[in-house]
């Protein structure tokens, strides 16, 4: 049984090129110096982010679960551990502007049936007024 390693966020930041790549995703230290060559974003992306707390551009990205398994799959180093003074983890927050953005997205649901609806109606009366002008014919 492995011991679980405590890093700080200044041993961390050491690891930061291409030789000696760690990254923090959820307060966890990986190593990626391996496979930062084989990743499908690309190698120069984990570059400008080694030594650093990536959690967020990681998050951005929408990693599939292969990618995340990716992670616990031998590049685990170990934990952050925050010292006084060190910036708080980088977590997703759910702020107010995400919700006033989901309420827009369902805004706009409403008006996509909106359209569907009135168009449809409209279709409807042309149909309507068409077969009354062939009726009368
Ligand atoms: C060690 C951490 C990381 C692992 C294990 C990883 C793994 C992967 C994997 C497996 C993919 C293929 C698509 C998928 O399965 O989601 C991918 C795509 C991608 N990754 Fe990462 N990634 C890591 C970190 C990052 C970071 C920090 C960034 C920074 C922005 C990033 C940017 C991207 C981009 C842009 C793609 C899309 C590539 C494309 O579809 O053309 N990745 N990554």
């Amino acid at each position: 049984m492995s011991e679980v390693k405590e890093l700080t966020l200044q041993e961390v930041s050491e690891h930061n090129n291409k030789k000696d790549l760690y990254l923090i995703i959820n307060d966890k230290v990986y190593d990626c110096t391996t496979f930062a060559n084989e990743h499908p974003g690309g190698e120069e992306v984990l570059l400008d982010l080694a030594g650093q707390d990536c959690t967020e551009a990681f998050d951005d990205v929408g990693h599939s679960d292969e990618a995340r398994a990716l992670l616990d799959d031998g590049m685990l180093v170990g934990n952050v551990k925050r010292m006084p003074g060190d910036p708080s983890p980088k977590a997703k927050q759910t702020t107010s502007t995400d919700s006033s953005s989901s309420s827009s997205a369902s805004g706009f649901g409403v008006g996509l049936y909106a359209v569907i609806l009135i168009g449809g109606a409209i279709a409807y009366g042309a149909y309507n007024y068409l077969q009354a002008q062939q009726a009368q014919q």
